[in-house]
């Protein structure tokens, strides 16, 4: 069975380790095929860079050293028990490349108003927070878990990033995140087991995202599920397309119906705009939801947050 389906790095290798022309490379080979691969391989180049100012052995120093972890799923849990509703991950997100820029008065490198909406979000009910990390393709940035963790928000970060190495997860831990997002789509499995043991290791949770019936059944037989979350997206990374009945026909599964059987909680994600979204994926058997662009778009991420829990 082929795990994963985008390619981990460009054929002809990553731009940080290209060693000089060498004839058989052909430039159009190198092209990602879709917008996941284009980020996945981007990762590489980034994390080349991290890797030269501040070495592994750095990050890992300063992730144990960082605040104790909060518990994510426990929050979600208690949330969801309290209001009878599927607890609330509130993503702050400044743009996408699907859609660009949400929130053209969210300033780039205004980092006071990604606190004020992370602030806005906690008022109005969410039970967690979702963090964009990645710079270059949705603006955001490790600093933005610091600075939210520092103007004192209590809700537990979910670290937003195409994780690809123990790195990331490392340097997720040292700027204050609470879990971490790993992306099945990307990681074949025995990546996943060992991300999952190195997030572990410095005591973060992890969302584990598919997209498809037979991401969900793959992940089903990962050793190292215990103790993770599920997620499932309604929007396609490689095509954009968002479809809410996606996480119905996944849960109708027999897969889907394994992950309620074994009490795993699983999210929907993407595309949920209106209370009635929300009951729709809860009726499917999400005990948590994933929202960025609506709440992110309106004037007043509080009030957004308290209509879509409403009813
Ligand atoms: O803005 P939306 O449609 O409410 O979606 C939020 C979140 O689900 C989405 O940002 C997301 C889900 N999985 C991802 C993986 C990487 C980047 C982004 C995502």
């Amino acid at each position: 069975m082929q795990e994963v389906t985008i390619r981990r790095r460009p054929p002809h290798g990553i731009e940080a380790q290209n060693c000089g022309p060498v004839d058989f490379k052909r430039a159009e080979e190198n092209q990602p095929r879709n917008i996941l691969e284009e980020i996945v391989w981007h990762k590489g180049v980034e994390i080349a860079r991290w890797r030269e100012r501040v070495p592994l052995g750095m990050v890992m120093t300063a992730a144990k050293a960082s605040p104790a972890p909060r518990d994510f799923i426990g929050a979600i849990q208690a949330a969801a028990e309290r209001t009878a509703k599927p607890g609330l991950i509130a993503e702050v997100k400044k743009a996408s490349p699907s859609i660009g820029v949400i929130q053209p008065d969210f300033d780039p490198v205004d980092y006071a108003c990604r606190v004020q909406i992370a602030q806005a979000y906690e008022r109005g009910g969410a039970a967690c927070l979702s963090v964009l990390t990645d710079k270059k393709f949705f603006q955001g940035g490790f600093e933005n878990l610091t600075l939210i963790r520092q103007a004192g928000v209590q809700c537990p970060l979910l670290c937003k990033e195409f994780i690809v190495e123990a790195y990331q997860v490392f340097k997720a831990r040292a700027s204050g995140a609470d879990a971490v997002l790993l992306i099945a789509a990307v990681l074949p499995n025995s990546d996943m087991n060992y991300l999952i043991k190195a997030a572990r290791s410095v005591g973060l949770q992890c969302l584990i995202e598919v997209h498809t019936v037979a991401e969900l059944e793959r992940m089903l037989l990962l050793n190292n599920l215990e103790g993770c979350m599920l997620g499932i997206n309604n929007r396609d990374l490689q095509t954009f397309k968002v479809d809410l009945g996606n996480t119905k026909q996944i849960m109708e599964s027999a897969a889907g119906q394994e992950v309620l059987k074994r009490g795993i909680i699983m999210a929907g994600e993407s595309g949920i705009f209106t209370p009635d979204d929300v009951a729709f994926v809860q009726s499917a058997g999400c005990g948590a939801i994933l929202v960025g662009e609506s709440i992110v778009k309106q004037g007043d991420p509080e009030a957004a947050v308290r209509t879509l829990l409403e009813q």
